[in-house]
């Protein structure tokens, strides 16, 4: 409930601002090259602090008819006001080593003024100025509230950087371009609104002013250069220098320095007032660094990016809301509450539950069943209902998601007339300690309430994963004797994109009617173990995808042939030398870690395929253990030949295996696990890599006995690791 809030004051904020944060970060992107271009120009003084000060005023002293005044400005360029030898009033840009004239004084260009005037005011004067000033205090609480949000997502400070999960581009790139950017924009924006109160002399700052000694004795005219206080300041210490007035020795020179302001005798050299700068004036000097970025050109390029940045959060965050609103009002009811049969109730924080439930709901209709669809908040008695299925997402700590909120208290007070049957499906994240445990919440909630009847035991999705998703819905069709039709959208991809590959073997099925088939690209294509290989097939378009094994430059397959399956009879017919066109996607998360010291590969059937390219590939001898679960020994004979030659090479430490048919109790891969529970804890706990492919199922039972040995021996859930990245997992 508590991270709701915040969304709402993220979101609140934002679109009050959003058309002044744009046209300041437009314009602060533009600014941000002022300085860059000055630091450009060559009339910086590299070694200013080489040259003291009584040398650069002596020279001056010497090279013009007057000097009124020389000033080092935050790009270090140093200038003096003048009078020339042939009389003429100039200001320009020296050389502190030998006074001459070496540039004139840089002009703002057109497009700084322009944009330096919309930034400051909108060109509304004080108005302007105002309203700047308060859209910066807003940013400034935008991006409070956004810390705090990415703070509740990723579980605390200390996981603020680690991974983020990918729901869709827009959230990805919200969060991870946030993380970084916030404390520039934080920085820019605190300045602002210190630079608009001062400018209002709400924020006063004390002014320096020096105590002039009454009378002045008489005294001989030292050289500047013998001037001992000239002679012990450097010029990089120096901001301002003001020439006496006239040759009267009640004139001195006015020195400003970073820290202080100096009254010098012109006579003597000696300090007649000494006046620290105020706190007030140093902050003020250091708001003006940090918003203008003047003087350090890596500065200027972060503010830069933070004004970028700005404008892709105005993007990304209004095309999540507009999502977000679009998702849940996508879902139109073609049946009342009281007349549909099948009730489907979801909970979801940001939509993308909405989604698959919308799935399920159109297979449900297309199947010509009654169904209705709502929130979990809006729970109530149901007439005609035989079946409930809850789809609800977890949030914050293991809390319920917003479209659940009140769900509870509902539950308590209504009371359905008839018996239902209820199904429930978690979706979450197992970067998180409490996995989908809202959904288990409400699980055992329905449990517990008479007039429930379990339809189908709580399922757990993790990542919103599609392939999770399907293999409930053939619990589904096998429980309730249906044959419900996910229909995905068109494909995304471009058929005339695809890639020719041609078959170089092909195995025939074995006992379990799996086989291998190895595939060699026509033109050069990127790929390596663990990537995926995606076929369009003819008769639906829909995409599947196969996990690549990646030997001696080949794509090598396992499929396991399904009666009525389109795409694995598809590639059970192909013969050697045919042509299969198809897309490589790159699975980043899912390449072998070749800056580890221990790997563990766990797979069960045909999941073994990557693992089989990525111990032929591990040139390194990273130390491998595979952990393997097959029917029966037969089924093994496919693979035997790629993991013996990886064991003789010693790229394959271990080989493990578990057969469910081969004697009377079944043995499985998750018992191999339990059994060796040392070497999994070991592997972890030096930071080593797990990696799990295969059966949704096998994953689930894996998952379980994996957490169950890290919260034993390591006492920490499995989630730390999965955080970490040391647990990789493509299952389907
Ligand atoms: C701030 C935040 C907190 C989360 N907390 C949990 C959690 O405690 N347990 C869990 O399994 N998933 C957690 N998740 C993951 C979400 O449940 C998961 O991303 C889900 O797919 C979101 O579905 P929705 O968009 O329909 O709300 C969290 C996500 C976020 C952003």
């Amino acid at each position: 409930m508590t991270i709701s809030i915040w969304r709402y004051s993220h979101l609140v904020l934002a679109v009050v601002s959003s058309l002044f944060i744009l046209i300041a970060s437009v314009t602060g992107a533009i600014l941000a090259f002022e300085p860059i271009s000055n630091q450009l120009k060559s009339y910086a003084v590299s070694d200013a602090n080489e040259v003291s000060l009584a040398e650069t005023l002596s020279v001056l002293d010497t090279e013009y008819e007057e000097v009124f005044t020389i000033e080092v400005d935050r790009n270090d360029f140093v200038s003096a006001d003048v009078i020339t030898k042939e009389g003429n009033s100039e200001t320009f840009y020296i050389n502190p080593f030998t006074g001459e004239k070496i540039g004139d004084i840089i002009k703002k260009a057109p497009i700084f003024e322009f944009a330096t005037n919309l930034h400051r005011s909108l060109f509304l004067k004080t108005t302007g100025r105002i309203l700047i000033g308060v859209v910066s205090f807003l940013l400034f609480l935008i991006s409070v509230t956004g810390i705090k949000l990415i703070l509740k997502r990723q579980g605390g400070f200390k996981r603020f950087f680690s991974k983020v999960v990918k729901e869709n581009f827009d959230q990805y790139y919200h969060v991870v371009i946030g993380r970084y950017a916030l404390i520039p924009i934080i920085i820019v924006t605190l300045t602002g609104v210190f630079l608009s109160l001062e400018r209002f002399d709400m924020f006063p700052v004390e002014k320096i002013s020096h105590q002039y000694p009454e009378q002045v004795e008489p005294e001989e005219k030292l050289a500047i250069k013998d001037l001992k206080t000239f002679q012990d300041i450097s010029l990089g210490d120096v901001k301002h220098v003001e020439f006496p007035f006239s040759d009267d020795i009640e004139d001195y020179f006015i020195v400003k320095l970073n820290d202080k302001e100096l009254l010098v005798n012109q006579y003597t050299g000696s300090i007649v007032s000494h006046q620290n700068t105020s706190f007030g004036a140093l902050v003020s000097n250091w708001s003006l660094i940090l918003h203008t970025g003047e003087g350090t050109i890596i500065w200027s390029i972060i503010l830069f990016l933070a004004s970028l940045a700005t404008l892709f959060f105005i993007y990304s965050g209004f095309a999540m809301t507009l999502k977000r609103r679009k998702e849940s009002s996508k879902l139109k009811n073609k049946f009342k509450k009281d007349t549909a049969e099948y009730i489907i109730l979801v909970g979801s924080e940001t939509g993308n539950t909405f989604n698959t439930a919308k799935l399920f709901y159109e297979a449900l209709l297309a199947a010509g069943h009654s169904v209705f669809v709502s929130t979990l908040n809006d729970y109530s008695a149901y007439k005609k209902a035989k079946h409930i299925i809850v789809f609800a997402s977890t949030y914050g700590e293991g809390e319920a998601p917003t479209s659940a909120s009140n769900f509870e208290q509902l539950f308590q007070n209504v009371n359905q007339a008839q018996t239902l049957q209820y199904s429930v499906i978690g979706f979450g994240s197992l970067m998180y300690p409490d996995y989908c445990k809202y959904a288990i919440d409400v699980n055992s909630m329905l449990q517990k309430q008479d007039g429930f009847v379990e339809h189908l035991p709580l399922f757990k999705i993790n990542n919103q994963s599609f392939e999770s998703f399907k293999s409930w819905i053939i619990q589904w069709n096998n429980q309730t004797a249906q044959d419900l039709k996910i229909q995905l959208q068109k494909p995304q991809v471009n058929l005339k994109k695809l890639k020719e590959f041609k078959v170089i073997n092909k195995t025939e099925p074995n006992n379990d009617d799996s086989f291998l088939i190895q595939l060699r690209p026509n033109k050069k294509v990127k790929f390596i173990s663990g990537d995926l290989l995606s076929m369009f097939p003819d008769a639906d378009f829909i995409e599947r995808q196969y996990s690549i094994g990646k030997i001696e430059n080949d794509i090598v397959l396992s499929i396991k042939r399904h009666e009525l399956g389109v795409c694995s009879n598809y590639f059970n017919n192909l013969k050697v030398n045919e042509i299969v066109k198809a897309k490589v996607r790159r699975n980043y998360d899912f390449h072998f870690p070749i800056d580890t010291k221990e790997v563990v590969l766990i797979a069960n059937g045909t999941g073994i395929a990557p693992f089989l390219g990525m111990i032929n590939d591990n040139s390194k001898r990273i130390k491998t253990h595979l952990f393997w679960g097959g029917r029966t020994k037969q089924s093994l004979k496919l693979y035997e030949s790629i993991i013996d030659s990886a064991l003789v090479k010693h790229k394959l430490t271990s080989f493990n295996v578990a057969y469910s048919q081969e004697q009377k109790t079944k043995v499985y891969v998750q018992d191999l696990i339990l059994e060796h529970q040392e070497l999994f804890s070991k592997v972890l706990h030096n930071n080593g890599v797990i990696m799990i492919c295969g059966s949704i199922a096998m994953q689930n039972r894996v998952l379980d006995v994996l957490n169950s040995i890290t919260k034993t021996h390591l006492s920490q859930p499995l989630s730390d690791f999965e955080t970490n990245g040391q647990l990789k997992m493509d299952c389907y």
